[in-house]
């Protein structure tokens, strides 16, 4: 499902976020995006799901007009995975992991065996299913972050928005959900997904978008957006970009630590 936005503006009351940021993110499509605290990422994604109204400019999910979609229709289509998330769910981690499959319920409908398997389908490609039944305010925040991740797969909307999915997660589990993250990209998805890791980009995303003072600062393949100039320029610290592997993969070394050894 593809997503363009064209000629994004938006202000909280007097203060304006982003400006005239305009990108689009083809179907099959990992973008990464990046860049400093409070240059406007979540509020970007907040306006793409249709959270922040009174925008201006347009925004496209699949051609159509984001204004026109009801909430139903906009839940079929996009899925999000926020940045931080107070438990509100008193619930087991199953029926967390259901609520999301509710829009192609009818009203007052409770979900059926359909909807049971495919929670438990997305549990088990989470590699969670043996939380399925621990109640979810007893989870560690990253195995709660898991849970998350398996809930915008069991909704499956055709575009999912995360919002630093892996910030919680330790090493193993970053690993495991940027992969997983990969290949529903590489089934067709399209995945929209911020980090404040530019080393992840270069492995997981197809393109990177960067975002400074509410403007896009630079958007293409991440080989030709993440340089050493931009990333020390982005966050004011020197930074070599380094390739390994034949340039496969390329890392962010912040060159006065070595310097100094
Ligand atoms: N509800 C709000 N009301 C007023 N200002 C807000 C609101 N939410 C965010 N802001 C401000 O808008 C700007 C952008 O915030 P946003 O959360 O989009 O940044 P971000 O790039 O996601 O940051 P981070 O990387 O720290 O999560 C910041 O200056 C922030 O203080």
């Amino acid at each position: 499902m593809s997503i363009e936005v064209r000629n994004l503006s938006f202000a909280y009351g007097s203060h304006e976020v982003l400006r005239d940021v305009s990108f689009a993110v083809p179907d099959a499509a990992l973008v990464g995006v990046l860049g400093p605290n409070g240059v406007g990422k979540s509020t970007l994604f907040r306006c793409i799901l249709g959270l922040n109204q009174g925008y201006r400019g347009t925004i496209l999910v699949n051609g159509q007009d984001l204004r026109r979609l009801s909430v139903r229709e906009r839940a079929r289509e996009v899925s999000y995975i926020p940045q931080s998330h107070a438990p509100v769910y008193d619930y087991e981690v199953l029926d967390v992991v259901l609520m999301a499959t509710g829009s192609d319920l009818k009203m007052l409908s409770n979900p059926g065996k359909a909807q049971v398997k495919r929670a438990y389908a997305a549990l088990e490609r989470i590699g969670i299913e043996r939380l399925a039944h621990r109640a979810y305010t007893q989870i560690s925040g990253g195995e709660q972050q898991l849970v998350l991740i398996a809930r915008a797969i069991a909704q499956q909307a055709q575009t999912i928005i995360m919002d630093e999915p892996t910030s919680a997660l330790d090493y193993g589990n970053t690993v495991r959900v940027l992969s997983c993250v990969r290949q529903l990209a590489r089934e067709g998805l399209s995945i929209i997904q911020s980090t404040h890791n530019p080393d992840q980009a270069f492995l997981y995303s197809d393109k990177t978008l960067v975002i400074d003072g509410g403007r896009v600062r630079a958007f293409g393949s991440p080989h030709d957006t993440i340089t050493s100039e931009l990333i020390s320029d982005l966050y004011a610290v020197d930074v070599e970009v380094n390739s390994l592997y034949g340039d496969k993969v390329r890392v962010c070394v912040p060159v006065r630590e070595v310097q100094s050894r």
